[in-house]
């Protein structure tokens, strides 16, 4: 499989991407339901009495990094969760006094060199700025690197970055001599990234880059700021006045916003707004007063004895990431989310004639490729009186008799489908820029196939099927847990669990599919499945919808 990822963002800086498909070798409080089912249930089970509820703990699991599946959009989902974590949760601020000792510790007693930290220092600021700063609208990216180690994590976020496709300038008029930071301008100027003396920059910095990241101090920083640093932040200060962010490249600090008092923050008030804040290893005290829309943590490297040492509060890195979100959320400007597909075509000449052969087709695809539950899909039914509802269910089989998916017979589905059996399916694999579409006429399966594929679920779930009466009004959660746990019991010899009458499924026999393929500009591919009697015999007549 190949894949190509080339994203665009809009102003918000957390939308408008352009999804490349995969390409593959082969082509009030009180709530009633809407529409009250037949109660199919035995009652006794769900008279039972209360329970207190559970803790919250789970939620952290949740946010574990070790439970965390690799994929980008999994990614993504945690990087979510780990996000809420970190703004419920207190992160520890560092005095400077503490942040020194920390990376003296660090690179003392527990083992560290200065080279591994500043490289996975830098790294994190790379990631970090990619997050939020789209290559597709941010390519150049002057760093501005000071005569310390926040200088040198510039270097390496500059090495990383041009990596990562940005095109990098480096200004660094204080250099240091040491090995580690000659060797990273070593490494800059073989990638011919461009170092830029400072009386060659421009006064106003918003016509010549899209990002511009400080790099200039850190955490060891004291007084005022000395020549030439003076006049650099106050060029960073004059750019963040410039009202319209649209308008002006975002400000990217590395750990400290420079000229910051390092506890208490920009005394002044005169000193630099960024817009992006990344800290390292722990947010530092004068962070508590940065007020921009992004803050990052990270120097995901901090070993226990650290944490326990000085009580680190910290939130938990998602998947495999370098950076994790911490702060509040920015609030998205919904109007501005969009994508643009850009996907092979989908002619006519090369589907299959069949829609259940291309739609098998298209599914081992979605499973190929990996993504996270392709079998999932919208069920729509419709009640007697017109009125449509729609949930995600999961398909368990399909052949050429239909598409099939297990629930409850007691369910608000079910109602509906007991007034009126036509119904429709989507299938919608994101990642791939492909809807599904899949209408027709719902029966129940046999009993014995429900049987078949009741037994072949976890036990939880068969007791899980039996405690639920869905779709009906309970009082707490603690009602489905005192049942689960009775029935765990009854059950706890491992004996056969009988599938209550209650549960079952149902088979869409579909005489009409769609398969869409994302395109550029909206002109989406449409391809229409429909049947036609032809010769006594029932044919299916493929049309090509406008997008
Ligand atoms: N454990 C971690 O989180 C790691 C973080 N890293 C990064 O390192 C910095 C701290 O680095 P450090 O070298 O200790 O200090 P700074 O980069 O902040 O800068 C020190 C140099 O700046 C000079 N300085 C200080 N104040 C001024 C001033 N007012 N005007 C001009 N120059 C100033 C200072 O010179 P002095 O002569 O004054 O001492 C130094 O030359 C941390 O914030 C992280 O970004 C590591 O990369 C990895 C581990
Ligand atoms: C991804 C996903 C898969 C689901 N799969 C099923 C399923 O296979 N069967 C089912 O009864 N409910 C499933 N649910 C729950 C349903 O969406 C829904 O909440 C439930 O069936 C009650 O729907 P109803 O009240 O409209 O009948 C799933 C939910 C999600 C999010
Ligand atoms: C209520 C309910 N029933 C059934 C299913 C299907 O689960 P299984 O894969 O165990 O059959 C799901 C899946 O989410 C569900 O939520
Ligand atoms: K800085």
């Amino acid at each position: 499989m190949l894949t190509a990822a080339c994203k665009f963002r809009n102003k918000s800086g957390l939308a408008s991407t352009t999804r490349v498909m995969p390409f593959f070798l082969s082509t009030s409080a009180t709530v009633t339901p809407l529409c009250p089912p037949p109660s199919p249930y035995p009652s006794p089970h769900f008279r039972l009495p209360y329970l207190p509820r559970r803790g919250l703990a789970f939620l952290a699991a949740a946010a574990s990094p070790r439970t965390l599946p690799p994929t980008p959009r999994q990614a993504m989902a945690s990087l979510a969760t780990s996000t809420a974590a970190a703004a419920a949760a207190e992160v520890t601020h560092l005095s400077q006094r503490d942040a020194a000792d920390i990376d003296e510790q660090l690179m003392g007693p527990l083992g560290f060199s200065v080279d591994q930290l500043m490289e996975l220092a830098g790294l994190s600021v790379a990631t970090a700025v990619a997050e939020v700063y789209k290559l597709s609208e941010h390519t150049r990216v002057l760093i501005i690197c000071g005569p310390g180690n926040n200088g040198g994590d510039g270097l390496v976020a500059a090495r990383h970055l041009y990596h990562f496709g940005y095109k990098p300038f480096v200004c660094y008029p204080k250099r240091t001599a040491k090995p580690l930071y000659s060797g990273l301008v070593t490494q800059l100027e073989s990638l011919a990234i461009p170092f830029v003396p400072v009386e060659d920059l421009p006064q106003d910095l918003s016509g010549q880059y899209d990002i511009v990241i400080d790099a200039m101090f850190g955490f060891s920083f004291h007084g005022a700021p000395r020549p030439p640093f003076d006049d650099l932040i106050q060029m960073l200060v004059s750019l963040s006045v410039i009202g319209d962010s649209a308008k002006r490249p975002p400000i990217v600090s590395v750990d400290i916003p420079s000229g910051w008092h390092v506890e208490e923050g920009d005394v002044s008030g005169g000193g630099i707004k960024p817009d992006m804040l990344v800290s390292l290893t722990a947010p530092k005290l004068c962070a508590k007063k940065f007020t921009g829309p992004h803050h990052f943590l990270g120097g995901r490297f901090v070993p226990p004895p650290i944490s326990s040492k000085y009580g680190l509060e910290l939130p938990p890195y998602p998947g495999t990431s370098m950076c994790v979100r911490i702060g509040k959320v920015p609030s998205v400007d919904i109007s501005s989310l969009r994508e643009n597909y850009i996907s092979p075509e989908l002619l006519e000449t090369q589907v299959m004639p069949n829609p259940f052969d291309q739609f098998r087709t298209w599914f081992d695809e979605a499973v190929t490729a990996g993504l996270r539950e392709p079998n999932a899909m919208a069920l729509t039914t419709v009640n007697k009186a017109g009125k449509p509802s729609s949930r995600m269910v999961l398909l368990k089989g399909v052949d050429k008799q239909g598409f099939v998916w297990y629930t409850n017979y007691g369910s608000q589905k079910a109602h509906d489908l007991s007034e009126n059996s036509n119904a429709a399916l989507l299938f919608y694999w994101n990642e791939m820029n492909r809807q599904v579409r899949v209408e027709g006429s719902v029966q129940k399966v046999s009993e014995e196939e429900s049987e078949k594929y009741f037994h072949s679920r976890p036990r939880g779930s068969q007791l899980g099927a039996i405690v639920s009466k869905q779709s009906t009004v309970i009082s707490g959660r603690e009602v489905l847990q005192q049942a689960y746990k009775e029935l765990e019991q009854k059950y706890s010899d491992g004996s056969f669990i009988p599938k209550p009458d209650y549960w079952g499924g149902y088979r869409l026999t579909p005489n009409l599919f769609e398969f869409w393929q994302g395109q550029q500009s909206r002109l989406h591919d449409r391809l229409q499945y429909s049947q036609r009697e032809l010769g006594g015999s029932t044919e299916w007549h493929i049309q090509r919808l406008s997008p």
